[in-house]
Formats: C-alpha cells, sequence, structure tokens
C-alpha cells in the first residue's frame, strides 16, 4: 500500500532521510519508533505528500504521491503540529472536512463525539487544551472514512484512557474497514498491542522493519529446571542470556519458538515454562549482536 525506496532528503546539507526503505502493508497497522531526530515526521511528511525526496521514490496504492491529490484524498493524516483555523469551533472544523473530503461521515462523527465527552464542540478549537485539540484531530480524522490513517504521535500529552479510547477505535477501524495505519510513537509497550509491524528509525534510516508475529515467533523466554545434571544448553538451542535462582534456569533463546520448545523438551527437564516477552525485551535479544546500540535507540 506505502511502498518507500532509498528516499533521501537533506536540509541544509543535514540528511534527515538517508535511503529511507520500507513496505506498509495494506489493512496493517505499521508502528515507526526511533529516537527524537530519528526522522519519523520528514518521513510521515514525505508518505502524506507534504514533502518530496530529493532521490528515492514513495508509492501510495501504486502512485507517486507528491502533488496528487486523487492519492492524497485516500489519506487522513493528524501531523504533531496540528492546525486549526484561528476562530474555528470543532463543528466548524468538521464543516470544513466535510465539505472537502467526499467521504466524510457526519453520522460517525457524531458517534465519535459521544465517546469524547470532555470536548466542547462549540469552543475554538485553539482554545483547546493540547490533548483536546489532539482528541479533535483524531475524531475528524477518521470522520474522513480514509483508506490510509497516518498519525504522528496520535497519543502524546492525552491521559491514560483517552489514549485506550483512541486504540480502540483505530483497530475498530482497521478491523471493520481495512483501513491502513501508520502510526508514530515513542511507546513500543503501546505499539504492541496494535500493530502488525514496526518498523524503527535511527539516524534517517529504517533500521529494522519486522511483522510482530515474526518477532515474537523468533526470540523465548524459558523457565526450566533439572532433577540432577544440568545439560549444556548451547550445545543444543542459541542462548543469547541466562540466569539461575536455585533450582531455575531462566533462558533467552533466539530462533524459532516451537523448535526450542522440542529441543528443551528432549532434555527431560522437571518444570519448563514458555514465558512472554514484551516487544522491548524481542527487539533486545533479537537485534543484540547486530551492531545497533538497540537500548539507545528505543529507550
Ligand atoms: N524543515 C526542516 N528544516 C531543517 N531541518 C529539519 C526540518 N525538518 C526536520 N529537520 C531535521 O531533520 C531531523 C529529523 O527530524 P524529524 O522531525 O523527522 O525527527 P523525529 O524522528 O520525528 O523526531 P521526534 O521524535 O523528536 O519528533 C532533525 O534533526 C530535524 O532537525
Amino acid at each position: 500500500m506505502i511502498v518507500g525506496k532509498d528516499v533521501c532528503k537533506s536540509f541544509e546539507g543535514f540528511k534527515a532521510l538517508d535511503n529511507a526503505s520500507f513496505h506498509v502493508r495494506k489493512g496493517s497497522v505499521y508502528g515507526l519508533v526511533g529516537p527524537n531526530g530519528a526522522g519519523k515526521s520528514t518521513l510521515i511528511r514525505h508518505i502524506t505528500g507534504v514533502f518530496e525526496p530529493d532521490s528515492g521514490s514513495i508509492n501510495v496504492a501504486g502512485e507517486n504521491v507528491f502533488e496528487n491529490s486523487v492519492i492524497k484524498e485516500k489519506i487522513a493524516y493528524i501531523p504533531d503540529d496540528i492546525f486549526y483555523f484561528k476562530q474555528a469551533s470543532l463543528d466548524d472544523m468538521m464543516k470544513y472536512y466535510a465539505g472537502i473530503y467526499k467521504n466524510f461521515d457526519r453520522d460517525l462523527y457524531e458517534k465519535l463525539c459521544g465517546g469524547f465527552p470532555a470536548l466542547d464542540r462549540k469552543m475554538r478549537v485553539r482554545r483547546m487544551s493540547k490533548g483536546m485539540q489532539k482528541q479533535s484531530a483524531f475524531l475528524l480524522a477518521v470522520s474522513m472514512r480514509p483508506e490510509i490513517l497516518v498519525l504522528d504521535e496520535p497519543v502524546d500529552g492525552l491521559d491514560p484512557v483517552m489514549r485506550k479510547q483512541i486504540w480502540n477505535i483505530l483497530l475498530n477501524e482497521v478491523t471493520k474497514y481495512g483501513v491502513t495505519v501508520l502510526v508514530s510513537s515513542h511507546n513500543l509497550r503501546e505499539l504492541e498491542d496494535v500493530c502488525d509491524y514496526v518498523g524503527i528509525m535511527n539516524k534517517g534510516k529504517v533500521i529494522i522493519e519486522r511483522s510482530l508475529a515474526e518477532l515474537q515467533g523468533s526470540v523465548s523466554k524459558i523457565q526450566i529446571a533439572f532433577a540432577d545434571e544440568v545439560p549444556d544448553f548451547g550445545k543444543y538451542v542459541n542462548v543469547v542470556n541466562h540466569s539461575v535462582m536455585g533450582k531455575v534456569h531462566t533462558l533467552i533463546v533466539k530462533g524459532d519458538s516451537e523448535t526450542v520448545e522440542d529441543k528443551l523438551m528432549g532434555l527431560n527437564p522437571i518444570l519448563m515454562d514458555l514465558l512472554p516477552l514484551t516487544l522491548e525485551e524481542i527487539f533486545i535479544y533479537e537485534l543484540g549482536g547486530e551492531n545497533y546500540e538497540v537500548k539507545d535507540i528505543l529507550f
């Protein structure tokens, strides 16, 4: 749905994007993460056709997006710095967007407003708190009934209840209408509940792009105990971390989870448990040794 190839962009000689390549599949939720200044917002501005790459290409639905109004109509974009007309209330903004976007769904807007009771629809949006402005932008974007939703830090500055609300609405849109979502965030913990794919950016490049399923099946955390002699685990599986407490060994093992489990079961343990790993842990263990300072990138 969205394919970027070797995208480069420099600002006054500074390479904000340095051969960034990525692929967002139709109907998926793609989380873009990375440290401050990694290039996430710049990449997003290319995807939404605001910027033209110096070199490389970005195709959305098979077409070049820059200055392409037909493609841009399919995209709803919430930037990190949201624009509202000076005097406009939320309802005024709704009327404005309803006039521009032919798919704008007023019934959906009304329904969604019910889920954000703290929003005063008659108040000037620019007078609202930052969090409320974010909520307003989100309501408007979803009501456009876009094929693609591009969200730059959509829940940044929102309270936990609103964060959850927004993620729920997003997931509902994806499941019901097959909307493709690209979302940037600093929060891997939140992304792991909603994303199918994760792209990590650093210094203008997308350094890692993996599906969540692929990641979750690639590293396992196992607690295992033996009655007598403890085997040399390294002979059977690829252990990247090993700690012991009493008789219980906790192993982090790289490789296909099922194969790992079978191999360790073959060693006849008296206890063996597979424990869940967080996405943060998976990235750290999965990428350890690939010359990335993953901890520095993610936290
Ligand atoms: N219009 C611009 N002019 C000059 N430099 C820019 C411009 N836009 C971005 N940059 C630079 O490009 C780099 C990437 O910025 P960008 O905003 O894309 O990062 P980011 O990953 O979104 O960061 P954050 O997480 O802090 O929002 C930064 O060093 C920034 O200063």
